[in-house]
């Protein structure tokens, strides 16, 4: 029998949980190894079968027919997936190079061996600027340097004690290396990275969003659906996109939640708050049960924390150390923010890292999607932190108006999406807004004081564009296998799970209902509605703390709204509780939001030259006056707030 003191069973159990997470690591390290390696296979053979059919047709369409056949009854038969999709083409052929350069390589080998014999090489020789003349004086130069006889010892390709996929497949002609210059990291998510790159050919900025598909086997059809869909939209209020690319990964992947900076900082910042497990929905890794959402609690989901004062605590990056260093960070210049970058990305089960473990383990994947976007220089995520740290309750009508003019122009994307792209984004939150500076008269652009320092560049124009597609769904199906549809949060949630997590406050309550009970997930228009309603809340109410904006936002999905606010605000809390009732099916359709009164009135509008609407344009100068007062009016009222405590303090101590 073994008997533990209390100290050194903790010791052992902390030991062993230590080596169970290595061995969980090693596991998954060895997992996520095979369904590498066991993806390259598929991919080479696809390859391989294709070239097979060119040389059996020579005709390119009736090749390409015949080749997507035989994947088709392969496909059904288990031996390959989805590689012999047209998505993939451009990969398939980087593994025909390579095995063309790979049998070149071989025969170089075979030459140097015969070269007396002058076995002729290759008739298209994979490397064409290497005549058989400049190959035999290379070979002669490495004899002299050897001082050996070639055709004595045949020489192995230095590399090929090394060889691996990625040195093999290596491409020497990226066209992100060629044309890009990336400046510094925006931001991580689920599915890869963001940069800020410069092209060299136009001298223009862009975001450039790298996926890494293999990281945790995502199926093909999800790794394209973010780029199809935006593919097809073009509106004003949506992030612009100008291309995408595959191309082989030669490089490492970098961790997508590298636990040293955030995940660590945020678990440490987690197990220092007195938060309320009973508030939560538990994140699971298992495949079958993704959310359970306590019910018993009155489907509370919202989760955060009080963290004025104690921001040392919590401290969430959006951007990577070097790109805030940099100074150029595109969001997030709010260096005073007093929630840190992101008080929505809070998870709420700190003992369960093996998941946020996992994204660092080897990297393994086989090519890289690249998505080139517009670059936007701001999000309403970090507009909203700004914002509030500057500004208390209660709004000026100037502020309320603006923000309803930004909410307008958020819905007018959202309309888009549903009626014209048949979309249903499934993501809407701020982060997830950019805000793109633009000119005055911009379709769609709103002047917005951007409570930056500089008090000069106060007021710009910015236009909100919705980004952000990877969970967009097309709008024909109506409903979803919860099973699959939790898959796609829980992936993402595995990988990144402070930031799914924070999008619960936004995610509507029939979804948490139907991932809790397994049952099918209705996806209709609706579920974006409730996201825009909660969004509508936060623009027109400053919470001070993020412990105060959990709380409101938890409230709110109770269909309770502050009293101070239905006082100030009877219109809009009638609209934020329409768009956020519990039942889908009583909340309005966007075409009823956009008539309702409080929008901007036609009367504020004008129309372009095309007849498109525009928002009111606003006289910079007068607004400027209107924001300066407000921000003042505002300070004064917290100075007196401080005032008053400061003396009911002295009351109380007497
Ligand atoms: N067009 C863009 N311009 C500027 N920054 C961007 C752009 N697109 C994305 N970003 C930033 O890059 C970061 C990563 O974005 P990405 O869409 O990959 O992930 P996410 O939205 O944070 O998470 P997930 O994909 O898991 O929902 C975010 O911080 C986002 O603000």
């Amino acid at each position: 029998m073994l008997y533990h003191d209390s100290g050194s069973l903790s010791a052992t159990s902390a030991t062993d949980t230590l080596a169970l997470d290595q061995a969980l690591s090693l596991r998954e390290g060895g997992r996520l190894k095979d369904i590498s390696a066991n993806r390259h296979g598929r991919l080479l053979f696809t390859a391989l079968l294709e070239n097979f059919c060119q040389l059996y047709d020579s005709d390119p369409s009736r090749s390409r027919r015949l080749f997507t056949l035989i994947c088709q009854t392969l496909k059904r038969i288990g031996i390959v997936d989805e590689e012999y999709i047209d998505e993939l083409a451009g990969i398939r052929s980087t593994y025909q190079s390579a095995l063309h350069h790979l049998i070149t390589q071989a025969r170089e080998v075979l030459f140097e061996e015969d070269h007396d014999k002058k076995v002729p090489l290759p008739i298209k020789p994979y490397v064409p600027e290497r005549s058989y003349e400049e190959l035999q004086g290379a070979l002669q130069r490495i004899s002299l340097s050897e001082g050996s006889n070639p055709s004595n010892s045949p020489k192995q390709d230095s590399q090929s004690s090394n060889f691996t996929y990625y040195s093999w497949l290596h491409t020497k002609h990226s066209r992100y290396v060629n044309d890009f210059d990336e400046l510094h990291m925006l931001g991580k998510g689920g599915f890869g990275a963001v940069y800020r790159v410069r092209n060299r050919v136009d001298g223009a900025e862009y975001a450039m969003k790298k996926v890494f598909p293999t990281f945790q086997q995502v199926p093909y059809t999800k790794i394209f659906r973010e780029i199809k869909s935006l593919a097809k939209l073009d509106h004003p209020n949506i992030v612009r996109y100008y291309a995408s690319w595959l191309e082989n990964a030669s490089e490492v992947v970098p961790n997508v939640r590298n636990p040293s900076v955030s995940s660590t900082k945020m678990i440490q910042g987690l197990e220092s708050l007195d938060i309320s497990r009973d508030d939560s929905i538990t994140v699971a890794n298992n495949e079958d049960s993704v959310y359970s959402d306590d019910r018993s609690n009155n489907d509370s989901i919202i989760f955060a924390a009080d963290i004025s004062g104690q921001s040392d605590n919590i401290y969430f990056q959006k951007a990577s150390p070097e790109a805030s260093e940099s100074g150029n960070s595109s969001h997030g210049e709010d260096s005073e923010n007093k929630y840190g970058s992101s008080y929505d990305e809070i998870i709420e089960n700190p003992g369960n890292t093996s998941a946020l473990y996992a994204s660092t383990i080897a990297p393994l994947n086989c090519f890289v999607l690249y998505i080139q976007m517009q670059l936007c220089t701001d999000d309403l995520e970090s507009y909203l932190f700004r914002r509030n740290s500057k500004i208390s309750f209660p709004l000026s009508i100037v502020d309320t108006r603006i923000h309803i003019q930004l909410f307008r122009a958020i819905l007018h994307g959202v309309v888009y999406i549903h009626e014209v792209a048949h979309l249903i984004h499934r993501d809407i939150k701020p982060s997830n807004i950019f805000l793109a500076k633009s000119l005055t008269f911009d379709r769609g652009s709103v002047p917005l004081y951007n409570y930056r320092d500089n008090a000069n560049n106060g007021l710009s124009n910015y236009t909100p564009k919705l980004g952000d597609f990877g969970l967009v769904i097309d709008n024909e199906g109506k409903t979803l296998n919860s099973v699959s549809f939790s898959k796609d949060l829980q992936h993402v949630s595995q990988v990144n799970a402070t930031q799914h997590v924070g999008t619960m406050s936004y995610a509507a309550p029939e979804l948490l209902d139907a991932l809790a009970s397994h049952s099918n997930v209705p996806v209709s228009e609706a579920i974006d509605i409730f996201a825009l309603g909660i969004v509508l809340f936060e623009l027109l109410y400053p919470f001070d703390t993020a412990m105060e904006r959990a709380l409101r936002l938890r409230d709110l999905r109770q269909g309770v709204l502050p009293d101070e606010f239905i006082e100030k605000h009877g219109c809009e809390s009638s609209l934020i509780l329409w768009m956020t009732a519990k039942d889908p099916s009583k909340r309005p359709m966007l075409s009823d939001v956009l008539k309702c009164d409080l929008l901007p009135s036609y009367s504020e509008e004008v129309l372009s030259e095309k007849g498109e609407i525009l928002l009111s344009p606003l006289s910079a100068a007068t607004d400027h006056c209107y924001w300066e007062g407000i921000i003042q009016e505002n300070k004064q009222l917290r100075e007196e707030n401080a005032r008053l405590r400061n003396e009911l303090e002295e009351l109380k101590k007497r």
